[in-house]
């Protein structure tokens, strides 16, 4: 038996306790739950087969009081002894997907984002939408391309046409962008032709994790009218391998920003669901944005039900993402072309000039929250991006 040490001041204390799947060395990949520095095996520590599956799914599926009691009986298990066998050093297993991803949405819930790309992609037209504040708008993404973090990301090729060229050419992405968002995962599915009020929200999500939107921009540019982003968007989206329990979040919980005009009554809320969370941006090793989730017009909930309103059923794994999380200040921007206005304003990043991601570069996305004791982290989001691979001609 052993007691699992956790360090003083470790952003995964029992305050956390996240969920994921990993493989130890020469194994098969299960749930686990990670404290301190270790990974828990939660079918070995608990003789429940339901975790010995390659995917969260199962055990999401079983719903929210089970979601309570589990995390109950591994705060008392991680408290005191745990079999030898079921512990491992976080550094020395792999980390994979840790959801069988059903259906990816991606919100646009930040007013900020917003006004600056509707600035930046529709120059001289109001930034905002005349439904913008009506309605959380989003898009249906591509789930099969959701990856876990540490996946190499492969610079999509496409068609790009700048508003100076005449005609469309083929080639590698000359704007490649992030894009640091939040990701809500839904546990408790809905039936075919009902919807899930705001304040159904915690039933029936489960946890969060930390997204990488990955944005080809110049991609984005040319093909975005009317329908929205399609293959700009849909060649990766990297997210961490932790997922936050939202039991875990309820001391992040804080109002919105005051909405006005006030949203219909199926968007109101009785209870905040805005989260304090804190994010960081790393650019090749480099901090250089602080996007801060309390500024988020749309919470989570409001996403939640607006996502089911027509009667859309939600599936156990669906993911919806809040969209980039940008606050007002510049260096609170969460994607690079909002950062360096369109590529006009660069950063300096390890002594070199940037604007958008070059082949070679790692982007790392890393947030913390308040927990019952202390502040608890979501881990981190990472992804190198390689050249393009130019035999899709
Ligand atoms: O305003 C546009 O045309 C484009 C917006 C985006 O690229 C944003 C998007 O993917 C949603 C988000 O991350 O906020
Ligand atoms: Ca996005
Ligand atoms: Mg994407």
């Amino acid at each position: 038996m052993t007691r699992i040490d956790i360090p003083d001041g470790s952003l995964f204390g029992v305050a956390n306790l996240p969920y994921g799947v990993f493989a130890p060395p020469g194994a098969a990949p299960r749930v686990g739950v990670r404290v301190g520095d270790s990974v828990v095996d939660l079918a070995a520590a608990l003789g429940d087969d339901v975790f010995a599956r390659p995917s969260l799914n199962a055990f999401m599926a079983q719903g929210h009081e089970r979601w309570v009691e589990v995390r109950s009986r591994v705060t008392e298990l991680v408290g005191g002894e745990v079999p030898d066998a079921a512990v491992f050093g976080v550094d020395e297993v792999e980390l994979h997907l840790p959801i069988e991803v059903a259906d990816y949405v991606d919100f646009y819930a930040s007013e900020h984002h917003a006004s600056n790309l509707g600035r930046l992609f529709r120059p001289g037209a109001e930034p905002l939408m005349p439904n913008w504040k009506h309605l959380p708008v989003g898009y249906h993404g591509r789930a099969g391309t959701v990856i876990v973090s540490g996946t190499d990301i492969v610079r999509p090729c496409g068609q790009r046409k700048a508003p100076d060229e005449d005609a469309p050419t083929y080639g590698a992405c000359r704007r490649l962008d992030i894009e640091a968002e939040l990701g809500f995962i839904v546990g408790t599915p809905s039936p075919l032709g009902t919807a899930v009020s705001t304040a159904d929200f915690a039933r029936h999500v489960f946890g969060a994790v930390l997204v990488n939107d990955w944005s080809a921009r110049d991609i984005q540019a040319w093909e975005y009218v009317p329908l929205g982003p399609f293959l700009g968007k849909s060649f990766a989206t990297s997210i961490s391998p932790w997922v936050v329990p939202l039991l875990a979040l309820e001391p992040a919980r804080v109002p919105t920003p005051a909405q006005d005009p006030e949203p219909l009554p199926y968007l109101r809320e009785d209870e905040p669901w805005g989260l304090d969370i804190e994010l960081s941006v790393s650019w090749n090793g480099q901090e250089v944005t602080r996007p801060p989730y309390r500024e988020m017009y749309w919470s989570p909930a409001q996403m939640l039900a607006h996502l089911t309103v027509n009667g859309a059923s939600s599936r156990t794994g669906d993911l919806y993402a809040s969209g980039t999380i940008s606050g007002e200040e510049k260096n609170q921007r969460g994607a690079f072309i909002e950062l360096t206005w369109g590529g006009k304003e660069p950063v300096t990043v390890g002594g070199e000039e940037r604007s958008f991601v070059l082949d070679g570069d790692e982007v790392v996305i890393s947030a913390t929250a308040p927990g019952t004791t202390g502040r608890i982290g979501f881990g981190e989001v990472r992804g190198r991006v390689l050249p393009a691979t130019e035999s899709r001609r």
